[in-house]
Parts: C-alpha cells; structure tokens; sequence
C-alpha cells in the first residue's frame, strides 16, 4: 500500500505529480485544517506532511499517530511546535540557504522602492498625473552611502549585507545573538546593540527568525529610537514587531518610511491602515516567491520528506534531538 502524505498550500506542481506517482499524496489549500473532515482523515493515517505555514501544533498531532516528518517549503519555521514534534519523535525539516539569495533580492528591491517611492509614482505615471515637471514633492531618499542596519545577520541577512556594502557602498551596523568576524571583515561592517543600531542607521531591515525572544521585538520604544529620516524594511515575519506601534510611528512621523513583505496577519486585512499610506510599501510575503526557487524549495522539501518517511536523516533536520543514538554519525 502506498504511503499517505499531506501536501498543504505549496508544493510546485513538477514535485507534486512526481510524489504522486509514488504516494498517496492529497493536496489541501484553502482549507481550515482544525475541521477539514478530508484534511482530518488523510491526517489520521499520514506518515508524511510537505507545505507551507500549517500550524502543527499539540492538537494536531495528537490526529496524526502516524506521522515520521513535517517538511517546511520553507526556511522560517515558527509554525512548528518543535517541541511537541521532538516529543513524539517525529522529525522536522525546512529548506535553508537555497532562497537566499531571492529574499536578499527582494529585501532590497523593498529597500530601493520604498526610498524612491516607486509603487506610489509608478501609480502617478499611470494616472495621468504626470502633466509636468515633478516637483520636490516627488522625491525620494538616496540608499547608496547611507547607513544601513541589519538585525539578525543570518545567511539572508548577509546577501543583504553584500548588496549594500558592494553594490551601495552602504555602511553597515549589525546586531544578531552573536559577533560575526568575517562578516564584519567582508562587508565593513561593526557590530551593535540593537538600540544604537535604530538610532543610527538610515534604513533599518529586521531579518531575524520568528522565535519567542523576537516575537514583538519593535515597538513604539525601538520606532522612537530610529531618526525621523529612517525607512524600516520588515522581512522576518509580522509578529516580530508590534504593527500598530508602526503605524503610530508612520502616522506621527516618528519614521519616515516603511518596506514589508510581511505582516502581523497574512493575508493582511483589506482595511489594514499600512495599507493605505503613501509611504509604506507593501508586498504579500513574496521574499522567496520566483519560479526558479520556488521549484528548488519545493524540491528540497520532498528529498526531506522522503528521507524521513523512508527512515533515512534528512539533510535539512531541525531537530537533530528526534535521531536515534543508532543512527547517531549517518
Ligand atoms: N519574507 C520572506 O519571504 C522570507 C522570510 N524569511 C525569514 O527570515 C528568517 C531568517 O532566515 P535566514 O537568514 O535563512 O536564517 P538564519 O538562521 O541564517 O539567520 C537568522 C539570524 O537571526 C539572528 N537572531 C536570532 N534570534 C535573534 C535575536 N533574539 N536577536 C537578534 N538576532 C537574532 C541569528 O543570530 P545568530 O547568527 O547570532 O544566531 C541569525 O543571525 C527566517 O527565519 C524567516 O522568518 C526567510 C525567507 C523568506
Ligand atoms: O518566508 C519564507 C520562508 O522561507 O521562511
């Protein structure tokens, strides 16, 4: 009998059919997984779950006895109760370093849009506004030689790094759980505590992990340490900042500026005031969302889950904890 696997949300096609043939895999989007009956019983016998953001959690899993691996398409991974997951030994995996350099793309195309406000006079060109001249009105803020600060100076926050110092000849503040010698030799760039770095910097780009140490890290203290001329880029996940508090600061002009691909909901509400700002833009979580990496995403994730449900250590295992001591070394 063919093994049963759950595919929720997003999986590329090409991966989906080819795991198809070998499983029995039923494909899930739009669905409330709490009470999707089809969902519910798939869950029940699955031994493998590949997706994007379900929210596997202790309710969850206690409905799916089965189960030997849940596969992000994804590398952020604060959907999973790793906790609950190593409990019940079941594995966990997630697709580092092969998006990289697509968020660092779009982190700073955000970063570039929002300086020179292009959505917003993209739409004036369009409108037919453009009758004459612009005026100062119109203008934007230089990116190149300004200073640039970093929070979490992981792998994207580093392809962001390389952009700014080679590309923009950015000066670069970091701040991150640990000092990184090579960066800062690489790139020039000086390690900071995280409130000197918002009241220096220019732009300011959070690229760290959702974790309870970050959960709400910015708020209305940290908007009112970053200068009246600051642009903040949010590319980590919503919940690491307090969105109000951003937009309070974007109301009261405590900030200039803000670039975000993510949001405290997403999708983000239609009547979400960020929304409806002239100086925000805004993107619907699309960091890694090209066609190319989508697919290597995709890909990653089934050679993951594969392993795991066929018994093997998958390459990208987040917690090692759930290995065997007898296959400790393999
Ligand atoms: N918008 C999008 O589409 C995408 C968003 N992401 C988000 O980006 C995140 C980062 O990805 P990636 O760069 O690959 O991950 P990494 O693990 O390589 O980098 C994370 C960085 O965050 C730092 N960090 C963690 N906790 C803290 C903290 N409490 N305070 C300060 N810094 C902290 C880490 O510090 P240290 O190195 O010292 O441990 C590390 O430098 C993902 O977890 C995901 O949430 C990822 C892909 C796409
Ligand atoms: O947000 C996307 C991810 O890969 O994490």
């Amino acid at each position: 009998m063919k093994k049963k696997i759950i595919a929720y949300e997003r999986v590329e096609k090409p991966v989906l059919k080819d795991l198809q043939k070998k499983y029995d895999v039923q494909f899930f989007k739009n669905i409330d997984p709490t009470t999707d009956p089809e969902f519910l019983k798939q869950l029940d016998q699955a031994e493998g779950i590949i997706g994007l953001d379900l929210n596997v959690n202790k309710d969850l899993l206690e409905k799916a006895p089965n189960l030997k691996i849940v596969s992000n398409v994804s590398v952020g991974h604060n959907n999973l109760d790793i906790e609950q997951l190593s409990k019940r030994n079941i594995m966990a995996t997630n697709t580092p370093g092969i998006l990289t350099d697509t968020v660092a793309d779009t982190i700073f195309g955000l970063l570039i849009a929002t300086a020179r406000r292009i959505p917003e006079l993209d739409h004036f060109v369009k409108n037919g506004e453009w009758v004459q001249s612009i005026e100062p009105e119109h203008f934007g803020i230089n990116v190149h030689h300004k200073v640039l600060g970093i929070i979490g100076m992981g792998r994207i926050g580093q392809a962001i790094a390389q952009r700014a110092h080679f590309g923009f000849d950015m000066d670069i503040v970091y701040h991150s759980r640990s000092r990184k010698p090579e960066v800062e030799e690489t790139y020039n760039a000086t390690y900071s505590d995280l409130d000197e770095l918002l009241s220096q910097s220019d732009f300011v780009c959070l690229m760290t992990p959702l974790t309870p140490e970050t959960e709400r890290l910015i708020g209305k203290r940290e908007f009112q340490l970053m200068k009246e001329s600051a642009i903040f880029i949010n590319g980590s996940r919503g919940k690491t900042i307090v969105e109000q508090d951003l937009i309070d600061a974007l109301t009261n002009g405590e900030i200039t500026a803000a670039g975000l691909d993510v949001f405290e909901n997403e999708p983000t509400e239609t009547d979400n005031p960020l929304l409806k700002m002239k100086n925000t833009v805004t993107l619907p979580h699309i960091g890694s969302s090209t066609h190319e990496t989508e697919l290597k995403m995709s890909e990653l994730a089934a050679t993951n889950l594969e392993k795991g449900i066929h018994g093997e250590k998958p390459p990208n295992l987040i917690n090692p904890d759930v290995w065997p001591d007898k296959h400790k070394g393999s």
